[in-house]
């Protein structure tokens, strides 16, 4: 139990020990802060399985404390977790210089060279992914009935998997070795999904030992990802081959370490663009202005960028600056990660400090303390965007169909408005990647299907909130939709 000291931010202890206020903020964290808004105002101190959390909900003052950051360390936290989830060892402390500048390197590779490359991979994966589905003959006379979370869970996944780790074949492929390729990458997804599934309970600090089937699955995906096994692959993306490079500068990490590093690469790549894609293709089929609107825009851009979908023809390719001129799609995918995005924003204190907020208040800081940023907060706050629960495709365009930035609260134009990415040091690193991919999946699927959902009165799934704090939260149930080819692309 801490006793607040005099100008520190007003604090609540919650009442089991060690726990704190955990379990109340853990069953809906959205209604806990504003609660806890209301009752104490715009900073406040709350007891989190033995942290203090200092919340700042004021967007406003987000500015101030990404200023701050020569207090913060975000080293410690951040890969403390990644070591307790994904089982590597932690890096070591005394090598903070060498994991900043690994996370430089990294960041400037996915915001540079890397990305071109994984959009023109990502074009040519998803097409083929799409159009050679496992177990069912794609026409135009018959419809597939698939769930539309499975469908876009197994076509980005694969997708993705091929275009960051590549493939185990040579230059020309014979089909059982595709085949071969094939059932290794949807192994790898029922891995996959067998870890996430326990994401949040190791997050919150739960030893692997106690889920055995997770830990296994877990075991096998860093296997696959050795970095003798990745060698011997083709098409390795440059950030997979940086990261190996990266990895070998560390000492203290072996082989199996390096094989759990890439392993949360390929977490991050995916856990959250997935339900992204879905909630973006979910809104996108429920609403006919919505797809009408989307609709215009992939065919003017597939116009201007003279590709042609034909059957049996060759694939389509956009480039980064085609993909760039798709402000209607942003905007819907902005507005579904808006509504969806449930991400815990996180800073560690290094040392005792006075944190100045945007008003002219002043609070200390204790060294080890968490300031931390909850954006569906604001992502939600009727004042910022009116209708808060409702999906407008167009919320992120103004009157000339560019993107929209000014979003006001209290009367003030606000910087901080939309943050399903995170923020400052810590910014996801593969957000224009999620974007691009998100784009590139969406302009295929209208390109060569006919889609409609089994039940034209589809209810919104509820979102999953055993995962609030982690990222885009999942749907709890899945919905059938089905589809097939154009009628002109039929071989
Ligand atoms: C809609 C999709 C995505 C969302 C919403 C998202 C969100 C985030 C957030 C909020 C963080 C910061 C976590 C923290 O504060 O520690 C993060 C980190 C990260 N993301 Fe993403 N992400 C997405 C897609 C991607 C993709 C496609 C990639 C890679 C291709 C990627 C790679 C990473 C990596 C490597 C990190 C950790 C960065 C580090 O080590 O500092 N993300 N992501």
């Amino acid at each position: 139990i801490r006793k607040r000291e005099s100008g520190e931010p007003p604090l609540e202890n919650g009442l089991i020990p060690y726990l704190g206020c955990a379990l109340q903020y853990g069953a809906n964290p959205l209604d806990f802060l504003r609660g806890r808004e209301q009752k104490y105002g715009s900073i406040f101190t709350c007891k989190i399985a033995g942290n203090f959390v200092h919340f700042v909900t004021d967007p406003f003052s987000f500015g101030p404390v990404l200023r701050a950051g020569r207090h913060f360390d975000w080293h410690q936290f951040h890969y403390a977790t990644a070591a307790k989830v994904f089982g590597h060892s932690s890096m070591d402390p005394n090598q903070n210089a060498q994991t900043e500048d690994m996370h430089d390197k990294f960041m400037r590779a996915m915001e540079g060279d890397a990305l071109e490359p994984l959009i023109v991979s990502m074009m040519e994966k998803l097409q083929l992914i799409m159009l050679e589905p496992n177990s069912v003959k794609l026409t135009s006379k018959e419809w597939v009935t698939d769930g539309l979370y499975a469908f876009c869970y197994r076509v980005m996944f694969e997708s993705s998997y091929l275009s960051l780790f590549g493939n185990d074949f040579k230059d020309n492929p014979s089909a059982a070795r595709q085949a071969a390729q094939r059932a290794l990458i949807l192994n790898a997804m029922e891995n996959f999904k067998e870890f996430d599934k326990i994401f949040p309970a190791l997050v919150a600090g739960l030893p692997i030992h106690v889920f055995k089937t997770a830990r296994n699955a877990r075991e096998r995906l860093a296997k696959d990802l050795m970095q003798e096994k990745l060698r011997k692959r083709s098409n390795l993306s440059d950030i997979v081959i940086l990261r190996m490079f990266l990895n070998d500068s560390f000492a203290n990490l072996n082989e199996m370490d390096k094989a759990k590093i890439q392993l949360a690469l390929l977490w991050a790549s995916l856990a959250n663009t997935i339900p992204a894609t879905f909630w973006t293709v979910f809104h996108l089929l429920r609403c006919p202005r919505t797809m009408k609107a989307a609709n215009e825009e992939v065919k003017q851009v597939l116009e201007k960028a003279s590709q042609k979908v034909t059957a049996g023809g060759k694939l389509i390719t956009l480039t980064r600056e085609q993909l760039d001129d798709m402000p209607i799609l942003d905007s819907m995918i902005k507005e579904s990660l808006r509504l969806s995005s449930a991400s815990l924003n996180v800073r560690v204190a290094k040392e005792n400090f006075t944190l100045n907020l945007d008003t002219s208040n002043s609070f200390k800081i204790r060294k080890d303390d968490i300031v931390a940023f909850y954006p569906q907060l604001i992502h939600l706050d009727p004042e910022v965007y009116d209708d808060p629960l409702e999906f407008k495709y167009d919320r992120f365009l103004n009157e000339n169909l560019e993107p929209k930035t000014d979003f006001y609260l209290r009367g003030r134009k606000l910087k901080y408005y939309y943050l399903p990415f995170g923020s400052g040091k810590t910014k996801c690193p593969g957000r224009h990647v999620a974007v691009y991919e998100i784009k590139q999946m969406i302009t295929l699927f209208l390109s060569y299907f006919d889609i409609e959902y089994v039940d034209k009165n589809v209810k919104i799934p509820p979102l999953d909130q055993s995962r609030a704090g982690l990222g885009i939260l999942q749907p709890t149930h899945d919905v059938n939709f089905r589809y097939k080819l154009k009628e002109h692309l039929s071989p």
